[in-house]
């Protein structure tokens, strides 16, 4: 899957609530708050199984109810598709 040209990524992100191009133009990020370490859990599980079938795979760090995520393609060395569906289905598993 070939990298995503920027002016295509930045209209991608104008569907997706809170999520930004990273200043290096590599990634796309978000910080996701929930209301307790159950319900953030919940959500990275949820996003953990979809991860899987879509071999596409979430970098995340979480405290407590804070979930930090990068979204990127490793292969592609950069944003393709699957980060934004990815991101699309975070948006879903959040309610956010
Ligand atoms: C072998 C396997 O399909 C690849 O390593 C997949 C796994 N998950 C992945 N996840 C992400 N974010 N980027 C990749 O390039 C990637 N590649």
């Amino acid at each position: 899957m070939s990298k995503l040209e920027k002016s295509t990524i930045e209209k991608a992100l104008t569907h997706l609530s809170g999520w930004a191009l990273a200043d290096d133009g590599l990634s796309i990020t978000r910080v996701y708050k929930f209301g307790d370490f159950n319900a953030a859990f919940g959500f990275m599980t949820r996003v953990a199984l979809m991860a899987d079938k879509m071999d596409h795979h979430p970098e995340w760090f979480n405290v407590y109810n804070k979930v930090e995520m990068t979204l990127t393609t490793h292969d592609a060395g950069g944003v393709t598709q699957k980060d934004i569906d990815l991101a699309t289905f975070c948006q879903t598993a959040s309610g956010q």
